[in-house]
């Protein structure tokens, strides 16, 4: 069961998604394992509380300072009056608790002094954090692959040195950076840091150095000059900098391609709490805002906001209020904001693969197909037997759903489901079906088309006390495509069965319940070129002899 956090990622100024949040949502993967979570296993009470279910608790709900050291007890026991006065002051406490928060100028460095005296933290330690979230957010977004060459402008503070740590990860991320490091620090900290980019040769490029044109030498331009200790108007060498990347997405109207700017933390230049005030500062496309999100990032406008910087530990959270949107599994960044227009006729791929040759397929389409699934297992692909099932009843119209390929045997390919489902019925009134495989990080499809038939009784009782226990109580509560009132019907009968078979050794299979094995008369495998010249070999059997064999043809892409 998933929880959408939809409601959750709105301002205080309730900026709430847009209607065709989900529209977008559909079409934009990173969003969208930013925006779900897993939410509890359901407790018999839970439709009782749903409305709770979508507002998060705050980070720290629950904290009582208990079990924690002398000196984050003492940290934490701000009274309940100075937190409401701290609160007041923020932002981020609003009375809509769907709101993500914004931290002032002051509410940011506070954060930083009490994360590094009373918390326990090292400078270096969060460093490494804020920029590794920064290199995994412009991963997330743009990939090596299309966007190699980075240049990392890196100011005096801390916002620079999290450009050098991020610099470092894009480096191991197969990217390539150039670092612009005019003013360095003298401290051990960034010293090493210097040095660590230096063994890996990474340049260093003086302000000089730097070509004419930033837009034709770089993909990225990483904004880490100023952070949220900025203050006043940016002072030489930075300045210039700065009207070099306002006057570089300005010429972006001539048609160049223009590299993209993802600025750490604060768009530099603009004021830490209003934002680009002359509104002549510079827009990048992305922010990665580390903590929490300053108050300048509600004027942020671009593609892609992300948050960074998974080390808020509870008692800072609960100190400050902070409401802030989970992250998704192990991930060192959750995207936030709203969804990114997307142009859905301008989504295209190009695709680049090694050429497939009539002289290298084995003239066995099952051989064939074994050695592509082998490649698709071993480039790490999740579930490669998914394959997408067409059937269609008597009256011709078809449909289509996915499935999961169990074997190949006898040259048939076999799943298994519900034979009193829509597709069961399907093919009980009309024995053909066909089967599609897509390997997207291959660039390859697998077209399967043929006759249907169920497998033995024993061999699907064989294969279904193969699963695992819960699918199998599953596969008897299910009534396949059936009208179900309600969820908890399910789970109440899944509870039910449960009991049932807790000592049981063997849970019977349901009668409705088995495999079907598909003979096929066509395979194709597809795999994408340039210029949509595509390679498509399909394989048809041909009698000859009174021997069944494969004749082989290239067909059109
Ligand atoms: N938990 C956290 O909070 C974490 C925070 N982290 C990071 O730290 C960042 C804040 O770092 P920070 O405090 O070092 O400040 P930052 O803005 O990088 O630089 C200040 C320098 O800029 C200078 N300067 C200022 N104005 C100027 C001007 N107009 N023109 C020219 N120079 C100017 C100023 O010089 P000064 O004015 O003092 O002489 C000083 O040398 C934060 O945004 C985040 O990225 C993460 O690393 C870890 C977790
Ligand atoms: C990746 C994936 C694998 C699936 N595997 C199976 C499967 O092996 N058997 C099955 O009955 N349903 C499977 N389903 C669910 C089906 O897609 C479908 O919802 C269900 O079989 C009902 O289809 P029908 O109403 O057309 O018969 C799978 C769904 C997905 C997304
Ligand atoms: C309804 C249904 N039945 C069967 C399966 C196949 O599962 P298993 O691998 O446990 O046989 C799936 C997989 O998603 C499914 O959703
Ligand atoms: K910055």
């Amino acid at each position: 069961m998933w929880t959408i956090l939809r409601d959750r990622i709105t301002t205080r100024t309730t900026t709430t998604m847009p209607c065709s949040f989900l529209a977008q949502f559909h079409s934009f993967p990173p969003l969208r394992s930013a925006l779900f979570e897993p939410s509890p296993p359901p407790s018999p009470h839970h439709h009782r509380h749903h409305r709770h279910r979508h507002l998060p608790p705050p980070l720290s709900s629950g904290f009582s300072g208990g079990g924690w050291s002398p000196a984050i007890r003492s940290f934490c026991s701000t009274s309940g009056c100075e937190r409401r006065a701290m609160a007041g002051r923020l932002e981020s406490c609003s009375s809509d608790p769907s709101s993500v928060s914004y931290l002032t100028q002051r509410e940011a460095a506070e954060i930083d002094e009490e994360l590094m005296g009373p918390l326990g933290f090292s400078v270096d330690q969060l460093m490494e954090l804020a920029g590794l979230s920064v290199a995994t957010s412009i991963a997330e977004v743009y990939k090596a692959s299309a966007y190699k060459r980075v240049l990392a402008i890196c100011g005096p503070g801390n916002n620079g040195g999290d450009g050098l740590v991020a610099a470092r990860h894009l480096f191991h991320f197969g990217y390539k950076p150039y670092i612009c490091y005019p003013k360095r620090t003298p401290k051990p900290l960034y010293t090493g840091l210097v040095t660590q980019l230096e063994s890996l040769r990474v340049p260093f490029l003086s302000v000089e150095d730097l070509p004419p044109d930033l837009s034709t030498e770089y993909d990225i331009l990483l904004d880490a000059v100023f952070g949220f200790s900025f203050h006043g108007a940016a002072r030489p060498p930075f300045d210039d900098i700065l009207r070099r990347l306002v006057g570089m997405r300005k010429s972006d109207q001539t048609n160049k391609k223009s590299p993209v700017i993802v600025s750490i933390d604060i768009p530099s230049g603009w004021h830490v709490e209003e934002g680009d005030i002359s509104g002549e500062g510079i827009k990048p496309d992305m922010l990665v805002s580390l903590t929490a999100p300053k108050l300048c990032a509600k004027q942020f406008h671009g593609p892609h906001h992300f948050l960074g910087g998974r080390f808020v530990p509870p008692p800072i959270a609960e100190k400050y209020n902070l409401r802030l949107p989970p992250y998704p599994g192990a991930s060192m960044c959750v995207h936030i904001g709203k969804a990114p227009q997307v142009d859905i006729s301008a989504m295209r791929e190009n695709y680049i693969s090694p050429e497939f040759h009539e002289e290298e397929v084995d003239a066995d389409p099952i051989k064939q197909f074994h050695k592509w699934f082998e490649e698709a297992v071993a480039a790490g692909l999740r579930e490669a037997n998914a394959m997408a099932l067409s059937t269609a009843g008597k009256d011709g119209k078809p449909s289509s759903r996915m499935v999961l390929l169990k074997g190949v045997d006898e040259d048939c390919f076999v799943w298994y489901t519900n034979y009193e489902s829509q597709k069961g019925r399907q093919l009980s009134e009309n024995p053909w079906a066909s089967l599609l495989f897509y390997w997207e990080s291959l660039n390859r499809q697998v077209r399967v088309e043929g006759s249907v038939e169920k497998v033995s009784n024993e061999e699907s009782e064989k294969y279904f006390h193969s699963r695992p226990h819960g699918s199998q109580i599953g596969a008897i509560v299910s009534k396949q495509s059936s009208i179900v009132p309600g969820r908890q019907v399910l789970h109440q009968q899944y509870r039910e069965l449960e009991e049932k078979f807790s000592n049981v050794n063997l849970i019977p299979k349901p009668e409705h319940w088995g495999g079907y094995r598909l003979k096929p008369e066509l395979i194709e495998f597809w795999q994408g070129q340039q210029s949509r010249l595509h390679d498509r070999l399909q394989y048809r059997p041909q009698e000859i002899d009174g021997r069944r064999v494969w004749k082989i043809v290239r067909l059109a892409p």
